[in-house]
């Protein structure tokens, strides 16, 4: 697997074990694939197929059981020092902090890395009038609607700079139109910026909207298959062909799915 990926996973497993029950469970089983720098990748799966332990595993909150897996070159959960700041998330809920102000909260992660001064202070609120929140600075999260709660989470995802930003369901609770602007909005500057995106979605339509690449994983994480965006952007009859098979592979139901060799 090539050394230049943004993010690989060499045949991981992890498995984990049941209270009462002899056997482990396996969520991520053999799992190998690699996003370049500056990809945007939806993963998309069925529910227990191992999506946000991907997630856990990519932020070294979990070891791997087997395997290896790799972030900027970098082992997350052995390593994670050097990965301080490189990687921002946006979860489902925005995690904001209820006595904090908005520019309060997304200067956190600043904080935390003992980096905040007067000029970082200013690219939080231009950070956050990028995001569609200029004004707001200073509300405080109950003053704010759901969508720019989840606004102000972005913001505070991307304070840091980060090479990496993973989404993780980060627009699945919002209304449909909420969702598309934040999703438009949060391609525009990841593209800007040239950032690999890690993003798991339930919505085939969310992935085929803003992927280059979507991975579709099967129970118990493993790689289903990996389309590209030549493959679906057109509204011909052989790309209708690749989203049926899209549609099949997350159902679970491979025979009806074209497999792309995993690279
Ligand atoms: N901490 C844990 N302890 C035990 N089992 C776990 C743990 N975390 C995940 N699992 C199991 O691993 C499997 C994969 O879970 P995971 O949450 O990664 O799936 P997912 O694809 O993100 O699901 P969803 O779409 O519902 O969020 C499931 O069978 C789940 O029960």
């Amino acid at each position: 697997m090539s050394t230049e990926s943004a993010i690989s996973f060499s045949r991981v497993s992890r498995h984990f074990s049941r209270q009462g029950a002899r056997e482990s469970v396996a969520a991520i089983a053999d799992l190998s694939f690699a996003i370049s720098a500056g990809e945007h990748i939806c993963v998309v799966g069925r529910t227990g197929c191992g999506k946000s332990t991907s997630v856990s595993l990519l932020l070294g909150l979990l070891p791997a059981s087997s395997g290896s897996v790799r972030v900027l070159g970098v082992d997350p959960y052995r390593d994670f020092q050097r990965l301080r700041g490189r990687i921002g998330c946006v979860f489902q809920s925005d995690r904001l902090l209820p006595w904090r102000s908005a520019i309060d909260n997304v200067l956190m992660p600043m904080e935390i890395l003992r980096s905040c001064n007067s000029s970082v202070r200013d690219s939080a609120a231009e950070l956050l009038a990028r995001v569609g929140l200029a004004g707001y600075e200073q509300a405080f999260p109950h003053q704010l609607s759901g969508g720019m709660r989840q606004r102000v989470a972005f913001a505070r995802a991307l304070i840091t700079q980060p090479d990496i930003l993973i989404a993780d369901e980060a627009f699945g609770h919002l209304d449909e139109v909420t969702a598309g602007a934040l999703r438009h909005d949060f391609k525009r500057i990841s593209r800007a910026r040239g950032q690999t995106v890690y993003q798991i979605t339930h919505s085939l339509d969310e992935a085929l909207e803003v992927a280059d690449r979507i991975l579709v994983l099967q129970r118990p994480g493993k790689v289903a298959g990996i389309f590209s965006r030549a493959q679906w952007q057109d509204s011909t009859a052989e790309h209708a062909k690749v989203k049926q098979s899209l549609r099949s592979l997350i159902a679970g139901n491979s025979e009806n799915a074209v497999l792309e060799e995993v690279g």
